[in-house]
């Protein structure tokens, strides 16, 4: 339970979104990996936009930071698993070479992540037969991604069938441990329940990756109102870097720390680029981090 356990990141989606390629495009990879060490953080998650593996470690190895993870949209329920497994395991090939720590899972099976459809209410439920297709699917992608060295890291997330407190409890009930943890990303939980110490307090042990996401409360408010799709929220501003909305990540960040987590938390937090600037918005999050978590006496 100490500060130096967990390694600090900051993803690549306040610089280039693979949720909305085009914003962004300017940012080449040597510019966002130059201002990730700028702003002091040790490493990032890999972005779509992101070259093959020996080009990557050249450009890591330069400035010393690492890699954590990478998102991967499963289709368990549409396609089902076998079909999913090539393109995981090509997946976990390029992460162990890079020597990444986790993947990140989603299923997006009726997903309105990307659509222009209210996020608010127009997410997708999933039948019991479907709750345990992922759920056998997901236990054996676990297994494996530990081939590869990695841990599977299960992203909750608005839009998706995995998004509220309840489905998150069904899915760490109806999955494998051993196999399957659970990415908490407190900006998702948030929007989605309007509280995140729920699933912190009662998954704390299967948690095995960390997504720091603030929201901005007023706007949340307004998007919801004008019943906004996931990418026009993030547009309009919804999501910010820690220390510059209204979630409490000393609460948080006591929370982790006192329970012995380790590994990473990562800084992930997407607007548009054209508007918050990435660089000064990955300075607020570090000034934060600094002055509000690792000053606080958890040692
Ligand atoms: O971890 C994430 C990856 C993104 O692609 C996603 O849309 C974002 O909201 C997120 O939390
Ligand atoms: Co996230």
């Amino acid at each position: 339970m100490r500060h130096q356990d967990i390694m600090w990141g900051i993803a690549p989606i306040g610089w280039r979104n693979d949720d909305i390629p085009e914003i962004g495009a300017g940012n080449t990879l040597q510019h966002l990996l130059s201002d990730i060490v700028v702003a002091g953080f040790e490493g990032t998650e890999v972005g779509g936009f992101f070259p093959e593996a020996s080009v990557l470690n050249k450009e890591l190895q330069l400035r010393k930071l690492k890699i954590a993870a990478q998102w991967f949209s499963s289709f368990i329920i549409r396609d089902g698993i076998e079909d999913v497994i090539g393109l995981f395991r090509k997946q976990c090939s390029y992460l162990n070479t890079v020597q990444a720590s986790a993947i990140v899972v989603s299923e997006q099976t009726y997903s309105v992540q990307g659509l222009e459809k209210n996020v608010f209410a127009d997410k997708p439920y999933f039948s019991d037969q479907e709750w345990e297709r992922l759920c056998q699917g997901l236990n054996l992608l676990g297994e494996i991604a530990e081939e590869y060295g990695l841990k599977l890291v299960y992203h909750h997330h608005m839009g998706t069938g995995v998004q509220t407190g309840s489905e998150i409890e069904r899915l760490m009930a109806g999955t494998d441990p051993q196999h399957v943890h659970l990415l908490y990303d407190t900006g998702h939980i948030f929007v989605s329940d309007g509280d995140y110490m729920t699933i912190l307090n009662r998954h704390i042990d299967r948690i095995k990756h960390v997504h720091f996401k603030d929201v901005r409360l007023q706007m949340m408010s307004e998007c919801k109102n004008a019943e906004k799709s996931f990418l026009q929220s993030f547009l309009s501003g919804m999501f910010t870097v820690p220390g510059d909305g209204c979630i409490d990540f000393t609460q948080v960040y006591g929370k982790l720390v006192a329970e012995g987590y380790t590994g990473w938390i990562v800084v992930e937090a997407e607007q548009d680029p054209s508007i918050a600037n990435p660089l000064e918005y990955a300075l607020i999050a570090r000034k934060y981090i600094d002055e509000k978590l690792l000053d606080q006496n958890l040692n």
